[in-house]
């Protein structure tokens, strides 16, 4: 039996696929597993039982709440799956990025647990961040390229990641067509309060966000950064009775979803599971100007072109007629990020972007983030709770939990 080992997963490996293949004990050197029980603690279980919950109202995580699991924090959902899980005593886990999506403090909780857990559970950890595996590791490995291969010693292990710099050889691509928004402020929020079922939640929260400007939204689970972000994405009914101010429109005064659409460009990682149709690399890019999945009228000669500038700054030229659906995790986000970027919108949310990346997809994502930052005039929120080791926000704000809900602090860097 493998005792507590640690595989870093590269993002052309559909990472859950081989978390299912070791469970089951088909592959190499796990044969044994097959014997035993042995449960998955993953992103995309979490997403199954939210479905579940959904589709056919069964609630096995959440028995205990009146709460949806989705209206739930990530760090609240990933507590619910571990102890759902701990319950069927299983002889070991495989647990798939098991701290993506959360802050330190639940980061340390859960690490805690599985330390503690090991003393009894094999653990199995499926990593793309290599800082994410558990201390007392035992056997080291890399799934590159569909090849498992194991590693001698501790430091052979870390030698071989070592990464090559990246860098661009050409600017940003230009808008397709200018997106004049007039104002200096893009969102204002002037003391806005937020509470679901009387539980406080946002308190007093005031920011403002103008033109060009790159913000780090920081803040714990549960503190409140999603919903502060669908307030300004229009998806929160919490935002009507709010003094908030988006694009030059109080928030109520009569302004359309799509107006607002019209301004924001938008990627969080869970839409890449919308997309499910047969569009090419290049479509999917030139889709972000017509905010539809996927491309449904012939593109002008300047939207194609647009694209494909898109596509070869990020080294991905040879691929403008693959399938999206083909392309490896990490190429599949930089197209996201053209997608959300061709327009040029006065605001780029992004939303978690690099969770679940391996760490050399992550960096080049985060330097295009930078470039972008510096070449453009749009103004980028990134939502995160790791410190992007290179990311250069010019402020950050954080959200801070108190009794009466959180309280938002910012900091010019
Ligand atoms: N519709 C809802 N009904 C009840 N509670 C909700 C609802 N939506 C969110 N919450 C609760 O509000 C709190 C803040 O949630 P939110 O998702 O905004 O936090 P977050 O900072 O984005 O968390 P995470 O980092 O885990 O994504 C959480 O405790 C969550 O359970």
């Amino acid at each position: 039996m493998l005792e507590h080992c640690a595989i870093v997963v590269d993002n052309q490996t559909h990472i859950e696929k081989l978390a299912q293949e070791i469970l089951s004990g088909k592959v190499q050197g796990f044969e044994r597993l097959k014997a035993k029980k042995g449960l998955l603690f993953s992103n995309e279980q979490i997403e199954q039982f939210i479905w579940e919950e959904e589709q056919h109202d069964r609630k096995e995580l959440t028995q205990e709440s009146e709460q949806t699991l989705r209206s739930m924090s990530s760090g609240e959902r990933k507590k619910s799956l571990l102890q759902h899980l701990l319950v069927q005593n299983p002889e070991f886990l495989v647990l798939v990025n098991p701290f993506d999506h959360l802050d330190s403090e639940s980061q340390q909780f859960l690490k805690e647990r599985f330390l503690n857990i090991s003393k009894s559970i094999s653990l199995i950890q499926l990593v793309g961040r290599a800082n994410d595996i558990l201390p007392d590791t035992k056997k080291y490995g890399t799934f590159k390229k569909g090849l498992l291969k194991w590693y001698k010693s501790k430091n052979a292990f870390w030698d071989s990641l070592k990464n090559n710099p990246l860098s661009f050889s050409e600017r940003i691509p230009n808008a397709v067509k200018a997106n004049h928004y007039p104002g200096e402020e893009l969102v204002t929020f002037k003391d806005v309060s937020v509470s679901y079922d009387g539980r406080p939640i946002l308190d007093q929260i005031n920011w403002t966000i103008r033109k060009g400007e790159f913000w780090q939204l920081m803040g714990p689970n549960g503190s409140g950064k999603t919903t502060l972000l669908t307030m300004i994405t229009g998806d929160n009914l919490k935002g009507y009775g709010q003094d908030l101010t988006l694009f030059g429109h109080k928030k109520g005064s009569g302004e359309s979803v799509w107006d607002l659409k019209e301004q924001i460009g938008y990627f969080t990682p869970s839409m890449v599971d919308q997309f499910r149709g047969y569009h090419s690399a290049l479509n999917m890019i030139i889709s972000g100007l017509h905010d539809s999945i996927g491309l449904y009228t012939e593109p002008s000669d300047t939207e194609v072109r647009t694209a494909y500038q898109w596509l070869r700054l990020v080294n991905l030229g040879q691929k403008r007629e693959e399938l999206f659906k083909t392309l490896s995790t990490g190429e599949k986000r930089l197209v996201m990020l053209a997608r959300a970027m061709i327009k040029h919108p006065p605001l780029l949310i992004l939303d978690e972007p690099t969770a679940g990346l391996d760490d050399s997809s992550a960096a080049f994502f985060i330097s295009l983030v930078n470039k972008i930052a510096e070449e453009s005039d749009s103004a980028i929120v990134f939502v995160s709770h790791r410190r992007e080791k290179n990311l250069n926000p010019k402020y950050i704000m954080a959200l801070k939990p108190e009794e009466d809900g959180s309280v938002g602090l910012v900091k010019k860097m």
